[in-house]
C-alpha cells in the first residue's frame, strides 16, 4: 500500500502574490505528519489544498489514493479537517453543531463519548458563541473527528489553550493516532511537534527547506554549537561585537540578562580564550542542546512564536 497522502509539486498564487511556490510530500499511514514554518509561510493554503477545499495552481494531491483536487467529494468521508477560522453560527450549540458534523457521514462517531473525551460533555446546551477560547477550540477538534476519519487535518491545534489543555490536547491526538487515524498537524509550536510528529516538513516562503523526523532534523545540524554565558557587571558592550567577529562564531545575541552564542565545533573555547585576553570572566557558562527551534531558526532564519510557557 502506498502512502496515505502524496502532495507533488502543489502551486498556488493570490494574484501576484505567490503562497505556495512548490510543496511536496508523503505521509504514511498512521503517522502524526508535521507542517511548520512562520507566519505566511503557506501551511494554511497548502492543508486547504490537500483537503480539496481551495483549488491548486498547479501539482497534485491524494489521500487515500484519491485526487482531491479532482475529486474532493470522494474523499471527504474519510477527511476530517479542522481549520484554522471555521465559525459556527453563534447560537447554535455544541450538541447540535456535532449532530449537524455527524450527519454529514456514513459512519460517524459517539458524539457523546467524543465530547467526554474532550471535556465538553458539561457543554452540550451551550451556545458556540459563550464558549470560553478553550472549549472553542476544543469544539473545533471535536466537529473534525465526529465523521470518524481515517485522516485528520488539524491546523492550529492548541493555539490558545492553556499548558494542562495543550498536554491533555496531546495525549488525546495520540490516542486518535493510535486507533489508526493518520494526521496532518499545522503547527507554530516547536514544543508540541517535537513531542507529537513522527515526520515533519518545514515550509519557508511556499518551499519547503527541511523535512525528516524531529530527531533526524536537530541531528543534521550538530556541527553547530550553542551556549549562555552571563558577563561581569560592567562589561564593555563593545566586547559583544568583538566576539562576533571571531572566526568560529556565527550569532551572539541577549537572552534572558547574559548572551547566547552559537557558532561552530570549538565557539566555545574561541570565546572564553577571547574574553581572557582582555582580562573578563563569564560568571556563568550553559552550553544548550539543539533542538528542533534552533533547526526552525537555521532554515527560515526566523523564530517560530513563543510556545506558552508551562
Ligand atoms: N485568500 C487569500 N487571498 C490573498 N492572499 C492570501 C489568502 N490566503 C492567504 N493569503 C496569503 O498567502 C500567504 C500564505 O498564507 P497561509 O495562510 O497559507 O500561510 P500560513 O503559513 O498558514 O500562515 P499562518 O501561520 O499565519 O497561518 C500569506 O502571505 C497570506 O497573506
Amino acid at each position: 500500500m502506498g502512502p496515505v497522502i502524496e502532495v507533488r509539486n502543489l502551486r498556488k498564487s493570490y494574484g501576484a502574490h505567490v503562497a505556495v511556490a512548490d510543496v511536496s510530500f508523503a505521509v504514511e499511514r498512521g503517522e502524526i505528519f508535521g507542517i511548520l514554518g512562520p507566519n505566511g509561510a503557506g501551511k494554511s493554503t497548502t492543508v486547504e489544498m490537500l483537503a480539496g477545499l481551495r483549488q491548486a495552481d498547479g501539482g497534485s494531491a491524494a489521500v487515500l489514493g484519491v485526487d482531491t483536487q479532482r475529486d474532493p467529494a470522494a474523499v471527504r468521508p474519510h477527511l476530517g479537517v479542522q481549520l484554522q477560522e471555521s465559525e459556527l453560527p453563534a447560537r447554535m450549540t455544541v450538541g447540535e453543531a456535532m449532530a449537524l458534523y455527524a450527519s454529514f457521514y456514513p459512519d460517524p462517531a459517539d458524539v457523546d463519548e467524543l465530547l467526554t473525551l474532550l471535556g465538553l460533555a458539561e457543554q452540550r446546551r451551550t451556545a458556540a458563541g459563550d464558549l470560553s477560547g478553550g472549549q472553542r477550540q476544543r469544539l473545533s477538534i471535536a466537529l473534525a473527528l465526529v465523521g470518524n476519519p481515517r485522516v485528520a487535518i488539524l491546523d492550529e491545534l492548541t493555539t490558545g489553550l492553556d499548558p494542562q489543555a495543550r498536554r491533555e490536547t496531546w495525549a488525546l491526538i495520540e490516542q486518535v493516532r493510535d486507533v489508526g487515524v493518520t494526521i496532518v498537524l499545522v503547527t507554530h509550536f516547536m514544543d508540541e511537534a517535537e513531542r507529537l510528529c513522527d515526520r515533519l516538513v518545514i515550509i519557508d516562503a511556499g518551499r519547503v527547506v527541511a523535512a525528516g523526523t524531529p530527531a533526524d532534523l536537530v541531528a543534521a545540524g550538530q556541527d553547530r554549537r550553542t551556549f549562555r554565558m552571563r558577563l561581569p557587571a560592567g562589561a564593555d558592550p563593545a566586547l559583544i561585537t568583538g566576539l562576533e567577529e571571531l572566526a568560529e562564531v556565527d550569532t551572539v545575541v541577549p537572552a534572558r540578562g547574559g548572551l547566547e552564542v552559537t557558532g561552530g565545533r570549538r565557539v566555545l573555547p574561541a570565546v572564553v580564550l577571547a574574553l581572557a585576553e582582555r582580562d573578563v570572566v563569564p560568571d556563568e557558562i550553559r552550553t544548550i542542546s539543539r533542538s528542533l527551534e534552533d533547526v526552525f531558526v537555521d532554515v527560515t532564519g526566523t523564530r517560530p512564536a513563543e510556545g506558552i510557557a508551562s
